[in-house]
């Protein structure tokens, strides 16, 4: 089936406090989000790149996707006022079947295994959305009071968010509600099931500044 990659870098990174935007900044010598595409262009050889831009950065994305060889097929596009906005840009563009992969421009230390294995069960349940377990105690804040909460049943969200092209793009025609956090807020509130695969501990969001000194210190390439 053929594979397309939703790369969304179209956020300001206003929880960075950076000069530029985040996925823009270096580590190792290349911008976060050299390393995010790179991720994807090692999973699959014949996989497409959409990279959703921020409309006042355009030319710096451009020229990262343009350092990438064929046959990578890369496609930049501007992105919007919300997540959301932004990954429809993205989607608007795709109109085959195929399993789309919808992934933080700043998750750059994804592994290809785990991308692999999205794919893989997008294919098989029509959707595989990486979550990790917690570590904390977990509370709820009701009121005043607060309650313990059974972490057993709590997972932590993660990308790349994976689906089936017939679940996902219908899913994007509905109107925007400010509780779409993710693409699984989305698809499920189009009535359909969100399956679960095993994320990545490593598979940080890069969001504060401890996060990239984090990411310097696990980075391999
Ligand atoms: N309008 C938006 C908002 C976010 N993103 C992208 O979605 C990913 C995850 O979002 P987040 O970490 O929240 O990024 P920002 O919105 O840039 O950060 P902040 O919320 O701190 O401003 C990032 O790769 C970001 O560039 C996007 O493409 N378009
Ligand atoms: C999509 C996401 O990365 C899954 O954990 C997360 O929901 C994005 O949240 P943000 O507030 O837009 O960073």
């Amino acid at each position: 089936m053929k594979k397309i990659a939703v790369i969304v870098a179209g956020g300001s990174g206003s929880r960075m406090k950076s000069a530029i935007p985040k996925q823009f900044l270096f580590l190792k010598n290349k911008p976060i989000l050299w390393h995010t595409i790179t991720a994807f262009t090692k999973a699959f050889d014949d996989i497409e790149i959409i990279i959703v831009l921020p409309a006042s950065y355009a030319e710096e994305g451009k020229k990262i996707a343009d350092s990438f060889s064929t046959p990578h097929k890369i496609i930049c596009i501007n992105g919007g006022e919300t997540r959301f906005r932004s990954v429809k840009n993205g989607l608007d563009l795709i109109s085959e079947e195929a399993i789309i992969f919808v992934h933080d421009g700043v998750r750059c230390l994804v592994s290809e295994t785990l991308i692999r294995n999205c794919y893989q069960q997008a294919l098989e349940k029509g959707s595989a959305i990486p979550c990790i377990a917690v570590t904390d105690s977990i509370r709820i804040i009701e009121g005043s009071k607060n309650k313990l909460l059974n972490r057993e049943n709590i997972r932590i969200i993660q990308t790349p968010q994976t689906f089936i092209s017939k679940l996902i793009l219908p899913a994007f025609q509905q109107d925007y509600q400010s509780s779409f956090t993710d693409e699984a807020s989305v698809v499920e509130a189009f009535g359909k099931e969100i399956y679960l695969i095993e994320g990545e501990e490593e598979n940080i969001k890069i969001t504060r500044p401890i996060d990239l000194i984090i990411a310097e210190r696990i980075i391999k390439n």
